[in-house]
């Protein structure tokens, strides 16, 4: 797993958004053979949503041949409902970017049959050869997507029930009126979050310090759910200054000092390539 830290919340989008947009195109996606690209909710994603839509907007990116999964969505919450993660995702991304809305896969809160509609995504990814880069972001409890403390490390796409802390932290959204909050919801599973090829994590603010130091700093444990990510192979958190207050400074400088190491290879990768003199490149670092 990687950490990488900036300054503060716009900065970190600034870095996720570049990633993500270098990333969407090396693989230079076609109808064909599309980017599967895994989608948060929240307000920790929202600054790399609108430097996504930036590169857009400057030509330097596009959604066309992208498809999405979003990891979760309330139960029996109106898709219209202005705190619906359907409206969310078209208010603050989709409706801002070139993707074709039939790309866009959320899952349905309000189906009839809510263990088939989880059946079916499951499903539906599968269909897609899996999601290439999940884009994820954490609750204060250390959830992923909606997976509560305590659920399985091997779930997949299913109904949850919200943690009180989940219900309290997001009755902000509702006009501070917890009784307005969806008791439950649909989310993709900690396993599903697993199976995608590459994991980016944004983690910000001063309340989302304990469940970072927990989920990278003890064991793989069913209580952070975001510690699962230990097991990835190609897992990278991206976090700001706030968010590693729990963090012992000895992690800081570590992470830190990795990612110091790893731009000298790159620089020196460069050099080599530009070389013509130069017999034997090495390998890419990524
Ligand atoms: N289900 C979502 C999570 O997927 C999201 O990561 C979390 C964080 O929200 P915020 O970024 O607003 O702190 O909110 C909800 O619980």
């Amino acid at each position: 797993m990687r950490l990488i830290i900036r300054d503060d919340a716009s900065a970190v989008g600034e870095y996720i958004g570049d990633y993500i947009a270098k990333r969407i195109n090396d693989f230079k996606p076609t109808a064909e053979r599309p980017f599967v690209l895994g989608l948060p909710t929240g307000s920790s994603p929202i600054p790399t949503y609108q430097h996504l839509i930036k590169l857009v907007k400057a030509g330097q990116l596009s959604f066309k041949h992208v498809v999405t999964f979003n990891m979760d969505e309330y139960v029996r919450l109106p898709e219209d409902h202005p705190e619906s993660y359907h409206t969310f995702m078209f208010r603050e991304f989709f409706s801002h970017v070139d993707i074709p809305p039939a790309q866009v896969n959320i899952l349905n809160g309000n189906a009839k049959d809510l263990i088939g509609e989880c059946d079916a995504y499951e499903a539906r990814i599968k269909a897609h050869g899996g999601v290439e880069l999940f884009l994820g972001g954490i609750g204060e409890d250390g959830h992923i997507a909606f997976n509560e403390p305590g659920s399985s490390l091997s779930s997949r796409t299913r109904i949850k029930t919200l943690a009180y802390d989940t219900i309290l932290a997001n009755a902000r959204f509702f006009g501070n009126d917890i009784s307005k909050v969806p008791r439950m919801a649909l989310t993709i599973g900690v396993q599903t979050v697993l199976d995608s090829r590459e994991v980016v994590v944004v983690v910000t603010g001063q309340r989302k310090a304990l469940a970072l130091s927990q989920a990278i700093e003890n064991g793989v444990n069913h209580l952070w759910t975001l510690s699962a990510l230990q097991t990835h192979p190609w897992a990278l958190i991206v976090a700001d200054e706030d968010a590693t207050a729990e963090l012992k400074v000895k992690t800081v400088k570590y992470f830190k000092s990795i990612e110091r190491v790893q731009e000298e290879v790159e620089a020196m990768h460069a050099k080599l390539k530009d070389d013509p003199t130069e017999p034997e490149q090495i390998g890419s670092m990524e």
